[in-house]
């Protein structure tokens, strides 16, 4: 690492635009400079740590988020805004005191090379409780006393910062001398001698002033980056791994904004406490013992009355300002947030044509900002006018005092007024860092604010077990059928063999580079082939809604055993991507099953809310609101039969077409939901597995999955996302975010796999593309392969696809599913899908309606019973046999290979 100035950017309404990476030549790839943000009014001072290493590493590992200190290569804003992903796709895991998530970091086997690679910095001390001062000079004081190697420079600054002020405060006594030697009334060679002496003198203290104060900054300056560095660090890793919630919940505009002032303002604290509050404190006492030495008593009482008259000033109207510049930064962050939104969505933007509506309502916070601003200048004015008459004042009355005492010699008025001027210098200043003082002070409140917001999702500290329960030997085999193995579901529940991240890591390489010796990729077999066997997946009676007024998953149980592969289908906002984001721990699951309790609400749904609960008003809610726009409220007990193709209804708020027979009855409780048909439909909350004594929640491999660490569950999976988000990088760097450690030619074998290979090949830059902001310079399709040759490289045990390839075209969608399946050979898989051709060759398919299993089998067994997925599969082929007309090429599916293509398709009519 080396350090590198950072010239000041442009102050005032210049953009001044987030983060700006620079090209770093590396053996492996280029890096970009992706250009102007964010809007901001910083001016930006500071260094660079730049790092040498691989950037997209960097960006695994710690980033600064400050503008006076950044890690170079590090991706801020970028990294913020992919959090979702970052969660799921890293194994970043979530701790609640600053620090640790990067100490765990270790437990996971990728994660410990990049973690060897980047180690880890020294934590910060628990941040303080509020943003003022008492709280906040004793965590800086504990934050730079931290800095141990860096003691004596502290040491050094603070007594050159003594020197200077002793050596400027001697000043005026040795102009006192000479003017007193030459206003003598008997003036000889002796006198002019001394007073030649006394000016020498003069010169020689001045001297040792101005080189002690210009050591200050220099001899201090490490001291401060290397504590800015560390806050930066720590600051950027633990809102990395604060939960979803967090991050949806808050606007990244802002979230980069406040830790970009709060960090700067440590810098500036720094500076304002050391060198000037303490010397001017220092400089007062000593020339108030000075002159009351001198004078009198009454001259030190003057001098202590107008230092209180102006501090009284300082900081009533200083107040007053700090007011105003709550609300100058809260337009500040307004205007940012909407910016970076707007630069963020630029293409909607685009295509509707808002540019004058965007910067219609940017500018209107600007004009606001503008005045708020302006109010905030006045008040400046204002307080240095009171500060100037107040010192003038106090000028005037010293020299006054000091004639009346009837014995001042020339050379006394002399050094008094040189003393005052001195000392009133910095005091003119002191008012000025008085304000930069509280504004750093407000500043810092925000960013204590996020520092102490503890995760939703804490990490667990049970190691990821090799096998489920009742397993025999470690990688489980995949089960031929889809139901769970024998061996799995013995109700034995033996303890559960564990293997640590490094293990597992050991094995995939190894894996890996069989694979790659034996096969470059061209035979289709997936990366990692051999690696260990899939996970248990469990779902027990889960409930779960995003806030406690609104429950998505009704008491669901499911289970994908090791090696099987479980599709969930329905229509659209019946909940089946929540189902994913509560095995990623993106969310928890209300551990009361019950969302009118609130300690179900409180435990594992929305912690903020204040809603008691009350059942009748979270039934009006849910009733009127559109949830799954396919399915039935699900609010009342219902029961409907379905005689051939007619459907005859008997409750207004249920679905369903199919040629076959249903008999349903659901209740509206979450956790007593039940299904049946005439065939072999399963009770939703019967519990397959052995362990059926289980309580609500989700088990991997047999572990409720909040005691896992989060390290080993997200190293063990791998997701291959709705949206997927890419960095502002080459194709390949996007690729090997899946890995890091990966070679180039393990990701050429992924991007093979995930039939990206030739299409890479065709482009000018190849594997070096740069995929443009967000990754919008690929097609939707190109972006799904990039994800999905992530998940390759990832060589999961559990692999999660939600959505996978909906942007493909259907030839390219039969190709990767058949690279999915091998993929999921030996592992577990787990498919969120509207396409039911897609998913139809799955162990088990469940169908999902309004957050409650409705049915559960086998293509083959869901189609003999004639059900609702049956009338999803039917009405699917309908549509595709409509949309093609006779003999067009369909893309090589079958014509029963369709596309269930909305909710809407569903309703009655
Ligand atoms: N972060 C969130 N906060 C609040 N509500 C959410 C959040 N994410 C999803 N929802 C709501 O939860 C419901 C279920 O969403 P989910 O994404 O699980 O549905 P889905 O079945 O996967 O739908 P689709 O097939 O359209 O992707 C939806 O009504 C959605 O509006």
């Amino acid at each position: 690492m080396h350090l590198r100035t950072h010239s000041p950017a442009l102050p005032g309404a210049a953009l001044s635009l987030m983060w700006t990476r620079r090209a770093i030549p590396s053996n492996r790839h280029r890096f970009f400079k992706p250009g102007l943000l964010g809007v901001g009014f910083a001016l930006r001072n500071g260094c660079y740590i730049s790092n040498s290493h691989n950037t997209a590493h960097t960006r695994c590992s710690a980033a600064a988020i400050s503008l006076p200190l950044q890690v170079e290569g590090t991706a801020t804003e970028e990294s913020l805004s992919n959090i979702p992903s970052s969660l799921a796709a890293t194994s970043n895991p979530t701790a609640g005191s600053v620090g640790k998530p990067l100490e765990a970091f270790a437990t996971s086997s990728t994660a410990a090379a990049v973690a060897a690679k980047f180690p880890a910095i020294p934590l910060l001390p628990t941040p303080p409780g509020s943003g003022n001062l008492q709280d906040v000079v004793p965590y800086l004081l504990r934050l730079a006393l931290q800095e141990r190697h860096l003691a004596w420079r502290m040491a050094a600054a603070i007594s050159c910062m003594v020197v200077g002020k002793l050596a400027g405060i001697s000043l005026p006594l040795a102009f006192k001398c000479a003017v007193d030697a030459l206003s003598a009334a008997s003036s000889t060679t002796v006198m002019v001698k001394a007073a030649l002496m006394a000016v020498l003198t003069y010169g020689a203290l001045d001297c040792v002033r101005v080189m002690a104060k210009e050591a200050q900054s220099p001899i201090f300056a490490p001291v401060s980056q290397a504590v800015t560095r560390r806050v930066a660090y720590h600051t950027f890793a633990h809102v990395l791994n604060l939960d979803t919630k967090f991050h949806i919940d808050r606007r990244t505009g802002r979230v980069s904004r406040i830790l970009e002032r709060g960090t700067r303002s440590i810098a500036v604290l720094y500076r304002a406490l050391i060198f000037t509050f303490l010397p001017t404190g220092l400089e007062l006492g000593a020339v108030a013992a000075l002159l009351a030495s001198r004078f009198g008593p009454l001259l030190a009482g003057i001098l202590g009355a107008t230092f209180a008259a102006y501090v009284t000033w300082t900081v009533l109207m200083t107040q007053k300002a700090t007011d105003v510049r709550k609300e100058v930064n809260h337009l500040d962050n307004q205007a940012s947030s909407k910016a970076v939104d707007a630069l963020l969505n630029f293409e909607t933007v685009t295509l509707f044509n808002n540019q004058r509506l965007e910067v219609g309502l940017y500018d209107k916070l600007l004009r606001d900002l503008r005045a708020a601003s302006l109010r905030a200048e006045t008040l400046a004015a204002s307080l240095n006018a009171g500060q100037g008459l107040i010192l003038a004042g106090g000028m005037a009355s010293i020299l006054a005092a000091i004639i009346s005492t009837g014995n001042a010699t020339g050379g006394d008025l002399v050094m008094a007024s040189g003393l005052i001027v001195q000392l009133w210098a910095p005091l003119q200043f002191l008012g000025w860092f008085y304000r930069e003082l509280r504004a750093a002070l407000v500043d810092m409140e925000e960013f204590f604010q996020i520092l102490r917001t503890p995760s939703n999702i804490s990490d667990g500290d049970t190691m990821l077990p090799l096998t489920p329960p009742g397993s025999a030997t470690s990688g489980a085999q995949a089960p031929t059928s889809g139901m769970p193995s024998a061996e799995s579901t013995n109700g034995s529940c033996p303890a559960a063999t564990t293997i640590s991240g490094e293990a597992l890591e050991a094995e995939r390489l190894a894996s890996n580079s069989n694979s790659s010796s034996s096969s470059n990729g061209d035979d289709g077999r997936p990366l990692g082939q051999s690696a260990p066997g899939g996970l248990s997946v469990e779902l027990v009676d889960v409930s779960f809604g995003y806030s406690a007024d609104r429950q998505i998953l009704r008491g669901i149980s499911l289970r994908v055993a090791p090696g099987e592969s479980v599709a969930v289908v329905g229509c659209s906002g019946s909940g089946k991507s929540t189902i994913l984001k509560l095995v990623t721990r993106l969310y928890d699951v209300w551990l009361n099953p019950d969302p009118h309790s609130s300690a179900g609400a409180a435990e594992g749904g929305d912690p903020t809310s204040t809603d008691t609960g009350d059942k009748d008003s979270y039934e009006s809610v849910n009733s009127n609101s559109p949830g799954a726009s396919c399915g039935t409220s699900g609010n009342r007990s219902s029961s409907y039969s379905l005689e051939g193709s007619q459907r005859r209804v008997q409750e207004p708020d249920e679905m369903l077409a199919c040629s076959g027979t249903i008999h349903r009855t659901s209740s509206r409780s979450s956790n007593s939901s039940s299904t049946s048909t005439r065939g072999v439909w399963r009770t939703s909350n019967s519990n397959s597995n052995g362990c059926s004594n289980r309580t609500s929640g989700i088990y991997i491999n047999g572990i409720d999955v909040r005691q896992l660490r989060l390290a080993d569950l997200r190293s063990a999976i791998a997701v291959v996302p709705q949206d997927t988000a890419l960095y502002y990088d080459t194709i390949r760097e996007n690729i090997r975010y899946g890995h890091p450690e990966a070679s180039d030619e393990e990701v050429e074998v992924a991007a093979r796999m995930a039939r990206l290979h030739d299409t890479v090949m065709a482009l000018p830059d190849k594997y070096d593309t740069v995929v443009g902001e967000r990754g919008l310079k690929l097609s939707g399709g190109e972006k799904q392969r990039v994800a999905i040759a992530r998940a390759f490289l990832r060589s999961p045990r559990l692999l999660i696809c939600d959505e996978a390839t909906s942007a493909l075209d259907s030839g390219t969608e039969v190709a990767i599913m058949e690279s999915l399946k091998e993929l999921a050979r030996g592992r577990s898989a787990l498919f969120v899908a509207h396409r039911l051709s897609t998913v139809r060759n799955c162990d088990r398919i469940v169908v999902l309606r309004n957050g409650v299993v409705v049915e559960e089998g086998s293509h083959e067994q869901l189609m003999a019973r004639r059900g609702e997925y049956c009338a999803m599969w039917e009405l699917q082929a309908n549509q595709q046999a409509t949309v093609l007309a006779p003999g067009e090429d369909d893309g090589g599916m079958t014509d029963s290979d369709v596309e269930l293509s909305d909710a809407e398709d569903l309703e009655p009519d």
